[in-house]
């Protein structure tokens, strides 16, 4: 597209400080949250040599409703080709980019006991997008010992890990009495993003974002649906 256009009437001419870049388009959160799941459908497809695909295939593979589907993808300005549908490669890479998976982001996790290890070791996220690049731990037993090829660091250097591996994402896998403390200082050090595990409500700066996986809370909303659709029944 040409960078020069002619000022309509009313409109900055030539001699005007020149616009400020386009900020990102902004994407509504619910639909922030489903495209990881459009992007997994996505590799699934590639794998399986689909070039082109409907939105009523992609849908259904990501359980979906295929009007859900397009209207998410315009947020993205990704309408598709009538009677064609969606090229696999294009729409991975446009939701990549909207992810922001264009460079590898580096994570760090505190506290590597059950569920620390199992996350150091987990192989289902792409290595291109995340790399688990330092651990920490407060028990002097596990401080010195490799966890899926790197040393456990003790808790007191957490700061130096972050500043060392350049991480910017925290997984916080210690008990919650201790999640916000080690969260505080997570973020001071310069972590941006934080993934918490621990059944704890964090506090994080307005800049930082914060995810939390609560297992207990989600088979707890499982308990509630079974006890409506036993109400039902019975
Ligand atoms: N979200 C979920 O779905 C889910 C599932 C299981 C466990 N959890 C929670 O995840 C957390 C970890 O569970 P777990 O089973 O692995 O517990 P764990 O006791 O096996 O591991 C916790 C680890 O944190 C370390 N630790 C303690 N204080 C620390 C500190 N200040 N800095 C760094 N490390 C520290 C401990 O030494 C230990 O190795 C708990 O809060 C638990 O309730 C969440």
């Amino acid at each position: 597209m040409s960078a020069v256009s002619t000022p309509r009437p009313g409109e900055a001419g030539p001699t005007a400080r020149p616009a400020r870049p386009a900020r990102a388009r902004e994407v509504p959160p619910a639909t922030v949250a489903r495209l990881p799941v459009y992007l997994r459908a996505l590799h699934v497809l590639a794998q399986q040599g689909v070039v082109l695909t409907s939105s009523r295939s992609l849908a259904v593979l990501a359980g979906v409703g295929p009007a859900q589907l397009r209207k998410d993808l315009s947020h993205l300005g990704s309408h598709g080709t009538n009677g064609v549908g969606y090229d696999v490669a294009h729409l991975s890479r446009q939701i990549a980019v909207a992810l922001g998976l264009t460079s590898q982001r580096r994570v760090v996790i505190i506290g590597i006991g059950h569920l620390g290890h199992a996350l150091a070791n987990y192989t289902g996220f792409s290595g291109r997008d995340f790399v688990v690049a330092g651990l920490v731990d407060a028990d002097p037993r596990v401080v010195g010992t490799t966890v899926a090829g790197l040393p456990v660091r003790p808790a007191q250097e957490l700061e130096a890990v972050v500043a060392e591996t350049g991480a910017t994402i925290a997984v916080i896998a210690t008990p919650a009495d201790v999640a916000q403390e080690v969260c505080d200082r997570a973020v001071a050090a310069g972590v941006t993003g934080v993934l918490c595990f621990a059944a704890r409500a964090l506090r994080v700066p307005a800049d930082v974002d914060l995810r939390t996986v609560d297992l207990g809370s989600e088979l707890q909303i499982l308990a509630y649906h079974d006890r409506r659709k036993s109400e039902r029944l019975g």
